[in-house]
């Protein structure tokens, strides 16, 4: 019996439904979802010293240091006990991401798979103007900045874990329920 925690790293554009689809992943099968950008905005809203570099970083579109998020992810992974496993939403979205979390928790984790959820910009864009949830992120200057970050930095890392066969694409250009179908197959494919 491994004791690593079981790991499934959700990537794929601003406005893409992560947040969504995990909240069904959660739901139905059990694993915990834990949002990278979530943990972040609670840490600066909690008075961290790091909320003012945080909060420039997100208005930016541009990735936070890992040794921030890491921290952040793993406590979180502590504090939530016992699980089938964790779904993290939004991370690694760079280079520095990837190498920062390979240092401290290669050892700790077992990565299951990459669920890659693919979406065209122009969808991707609407849906962050509609969404309504008070983000400071949430407008036309900052998407453009979170899409170039994406493009330039996120989805080098999918391809980083589509040549060792390890990401599973769904495209999300669809209702939300015929996503999930296709998800939920997969999920059980990966004996979840
Ligand atoms: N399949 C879908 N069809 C239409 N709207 C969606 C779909 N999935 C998510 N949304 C909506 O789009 C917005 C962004 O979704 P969210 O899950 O927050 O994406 P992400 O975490 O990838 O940025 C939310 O308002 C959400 O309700
Ligand atoms: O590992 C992460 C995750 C998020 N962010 C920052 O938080 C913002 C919002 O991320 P979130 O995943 O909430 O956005 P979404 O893709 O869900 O719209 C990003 O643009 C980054 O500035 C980051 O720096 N590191
Ligand atoms: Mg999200």
């Amino acid at each position: 019996m491994s004791n690593l925690y079981k790991v499934v790293f959700v990537l794929g554009p601003p406005g893409s439904g992560k947040g969504t689809q995990c909240a069904l992943i959660q739901k139905n099968f059990g694993l915990v979802h834990l949002s990278a950008g979530d943990l972040l905005r609670e840490e600066q809203e909690s008075k961290s010293q790091y909320g003012q570099l945080i909060a420039e970083h997100i208005r930016n579109g541009t990735i936070v240091p890992v040794a921030i998020t890491c921290a952040l992810l793993e406590n979180a992974m502590k504090a939530s006990g016992d699980c089938a496993g964790f779904l993290i939403d939004g991370f690694p979205r760079n280079q520095d991401n990837l190498d920062g979390w390979q240092k401290n928790m290669a050892d700790k984790v077992d990565v299951k798979f990459t669920l890659y959820l693919s979406c065209k910009v122009d969808v991707c864009v609407s849906r962050c103007l509609n969404r309504k949830q008070g983000r400071a992120d949430d407008n036309e200057e900052s998407l453009r900045k979170r899409i170039h970050t994406y493009n330039t930095q996120t989805y080098p890392i999918i391809e980083y874990y589509e040549k060792l066969g390890l990401v599973r694409e769904v495209a999300t250009c669809r209702d939300t329920d015929e996503v999930y179908t296709d998800i939920e197959k997969i999920f059980k494919e990966a004996g979840f």
